[in-house]
């Protein structure tokens, strides 16, 4: 990729788009997203990983459109709710998910067995309390129809999952997902220092180095 160049995000998730155009803006590049394509083909998530859903997501996408295409699976995985919701994470709460019903039901499967648990006996200075150990994952897969191949990589962000939103930023499940090492919640964070600790932002790090190792042979 060059300075000017597009690149293509299959994604439909306005948060992403956000956090691409600003990390690949700092690089000269120009993101685009399916928002900026009618008529592309839906790509039903039914893979058992993040990886899988991520290399569907690219692949039907750079195939219609017949060029490199890179796609986002991502979720959140909570340790009282064995992993869940993981993949399901944007459907969480049923047909017609929204972020505030996905976070609603959150808050509300982990409250009913928190007292249960040591690690949910913590609270913050505002009162609010810690419900359970969690972290988000982000699984990126770049696809090039030309040649076949994917580039592919992975980023992770410890934290824990709190009662009470918190913060205006980032989306989906950042205002209840707390960072005890900086003291705040991830909506809390500006765009610019969620990239630097994020699941997406530690993904998109390694892919980057990757694909610079691809286009040096
Ligand atoms: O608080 C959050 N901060 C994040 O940084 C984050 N990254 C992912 N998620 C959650 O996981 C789902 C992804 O599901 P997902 O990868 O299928 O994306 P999506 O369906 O929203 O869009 P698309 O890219 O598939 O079009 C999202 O909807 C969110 O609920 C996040 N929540
Ligand atoms: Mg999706």
């Amino acid at each position: 990729m060059r300075q000017g160049d597009t690149i293509v995000v299959a994604t439909k998730n306005a948060g992403k788009v956000r956090e691409f155009a600003h990390a690949f803006g700092k690089l000269g590049l120009q993101v685009v997203s399916m928002f900026d394509y009618p008529n592309l083909p839906d790509v039903e998530e039914d893979g058992l990983t993040f990886a899988e859903n991520a290399r569907k997501k690219a692949k039907t996408i750079a195939d219609a459109l017949g060029q490199p295409v890179l796609a986002d699976d991502s979720g959140l995985e909570v340790a009282a709710l064995d992993g869940a919701p993981g993949v399901y994470s944007a459907r969480y709460s049923g047909a017609g998910a929204t972020d505030e019903r996905n976070n609603a039901k959150l808050v509300e499967a982990l409250s009913a067995a928190a007292d249960k648990r040591p690690d949910a006996k913590d609270t913050l200075a505002d009162g609010a309390r810690l419900l359970s150990d969690a972290r988000f994952v982000c699984a990126l897969a770049l696809y090039d129809p030309a040649s076949g191949k994917y580039t592919e990589a992975e980023g992770y962000v410890a934290g824990r999952i709190i009662d009470k939103p918190r913060g205006s930023g980032g989306f989906g499940y950042d205002p209840l997902f707390w960072l005890p090492q900086y003291g705040r919640a991830m909506a809390e964070l500006t765009t610019e220092e969620k990239q630097a600790i994020s699941h997406r932002g530690g993904a998109l790090q390694q892919l980057l180095g990757r694909m610079e190792l691809a286009s040096n042979g």
